[in-house]
């Protein structure tokens, strides 16, 4: 028992987990135990007579030694926590408890390393955070650039991209590419990207990493320093694209963990984009006819507003026009609904072509088509344009397989303010008038 008692308290201490430390007056280690080699990375020769503060991070350096002092001063400390620099260079994230003694004239203190937990934490409010940011952000670059932030603190990422496929599948384009001065250029970032699709597989590039390559990529990875890594993005419709990291020059390659975490991220991205485009789709066909791709009648009402109000507070004239196809039910009856339709597509086409950038076109539906003409001051300019698309669809229309056809439209014309001062008058005059000219064009036919 005598025995016992009288063995050193370093026989114990090394036994623990946590690390001992003694500290004297001026901040230099006295005593450490064995575990301190674990957590620091130093012999325990090798870190006995150094300053402590030297092993601390810089950035933790201030509250560090006012710690110091409280503790110095009879203050007991637990759960203090800093950061320290590893003789390897890597972060130790430490938590003590540490007591001062007067007669020793010491700082007794226990290290805790709990750098795998801060590890864990950062990393668990990391994903959070992009997955935080791919539910809320409605602009894709943000996203992509928030994304670049968060995955920089954990992992080398000096150059980051995130390159989409157009809706072909076919061509890939950086919507955010960073090169962070690294190696790696853009068009090696896009050989790698390419390969990713093509393979529908994450792919890490190092030197000797011993995978098949394309030459390109075979020489890339054999004199980088580094390392890169991109993985697809994946919907549940394929890929839509690939997103890329490269680690600075010197630095080391990625490892499978670090995939894997990218992996998660591309995740939360394809998600983010599959939302976008749906959105996108959604407003679309809400807004736009699938046939023509031309404003449907819910964009013409809002066009015609705004344009209204824009004439008014303005004081210019605007001018609507009511356009019918003539006869088309007998382009369907006689050559099927395809013909029809592409027939629609191409008297669209033909009668955007007479309008200014700044007019609207839209389809109301079946063969009647809106044009609203804004700044035409002068009734007689929308009679110009009346006269443009007649003659613009003199030319038959080939529909292919040998078929052509000649068509006719009729058109009725409505002027603000002549006509009326909201949208329900002027829509209501031009469709009267262009069935007057229907009527007339009939008549006219039958005398023939
Ligand atoms: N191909 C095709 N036909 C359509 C579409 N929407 C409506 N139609 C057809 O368009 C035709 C319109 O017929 P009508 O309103 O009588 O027009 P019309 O034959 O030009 O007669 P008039 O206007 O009196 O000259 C109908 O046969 C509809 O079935 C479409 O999206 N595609």
């Amino acid at each position: 028992m005598e025995h016992i008692v009288a063995a050193p308290v370093a026989h114990f201490t090394d036994l623990l987990l946590d690390a001992v430390c003694m500290v004297d007056a001026g901040g230099r280690f006295v005593f450490v135990s064995a575990a301190c080699e674990r957590i620091f990375g130093y012999t325990q020769q090798e870190m006995i007579g150094k300053l402590v503060i030297d092993l601390v991070a810089p950035a933790d350096r201030e509250r560090t030694l006012a710690a110091a002092r409280n503790i110095m001063n009879g203050e007991s400390h637990i759960h203090f926590e800093n950061r320290y620099l590893r003789k390897d260079g890597s972060i130790a994230h430490i938590m003590w408890s540490a007591r001062w003694s007067e007669p020793d004239q010491l700082r007794v203190a226990v290290a805790r390393d709990v750098t795998l937990l801060k590890q864990a934490q950062a990393l668990q409010a990391a994903l959070y955070a992009i997955s935080e940011a791919a539910q809320a952000s409605d602009d894709l670059v943000h996203l992509f650039q928030r994304s670049h932030a968060i995955i920089g603190d954990l992992l080398p990422a000096s150059g980051f991209g995130v390159a989409l496929l157009d809706t072909a599948g076919k061509d890939l384009h950086f919507a955010y590419y960073v090169d962070g001065g690294t190696l790696f250029n853009a068009s090696l970032a896009r050989a790698l990207c390419e390969e990713v699709v093509r393979r529908a597989a994450p792919l890490l590039l190092k030197p000797g990493s011993g995978e098949a390559l394309p030459a390109q990529l075979q020489a890339a990875a054999n004199s980088m320093t580094g390392g890169a890594l991109a993985v697809p993005l994946t919907t549940p419709e394929g890929i839509v694209g690939v997103v890329v990291l490269c680690t600075g020059t010197g630095g080391a390659g990625y490892m499978t963990h670090e995939r894997d975490l990218l992996l998660f991220v591309a995740d939360q991205l394809a998600a983010a984009i599959q939302r976008k485009r749906m959105h996108a789709q959604m407003h679309f066909m809400a807004m736009y006819d699938e046939l023509t791709r031309l404003p449907n009648r819910r964009l013409l009402h809002d066009r015609i507003d705004t344009a209204l109000a824009r004439a008014q507070r303005q004081q210019e004239g605007l001018s609507l026009l009511f356009i019918d196809l003539n006869r088309f039910k007998m382009v369907n009856d006689r050559y099927g609904h395809a013909c029809g339709d592409q027939l629609l597509r191409q008297v669209a086409r033909r009668i955007a072509f007479c309008l200014r950038d700044t007019d609207t076109l839209a389809r109301l539906g079946g063969d009647e088509f809106v044009a609203v003409l804004e700044n035409s001051a002068l009734p007689s300019n929308a009679g110009l344009v009346v006269d443009k698309i007649h003659l613009a669809l003199e030319a038959p229309v080939d529909l292919g397989e040998g078929i052509q056809l000649q068509v006719s439209v009729s058109i009725g014309i409505a002027h603000y303010p002549e006509h009326g001062d909201n949208r329900e008058a002027l829509m209501s005059h031009a469709d009267q008038r262009m069935y007057a000219a229907k009527a007339a064009a009939a008549e006219a036919g039958s005398k023939d």
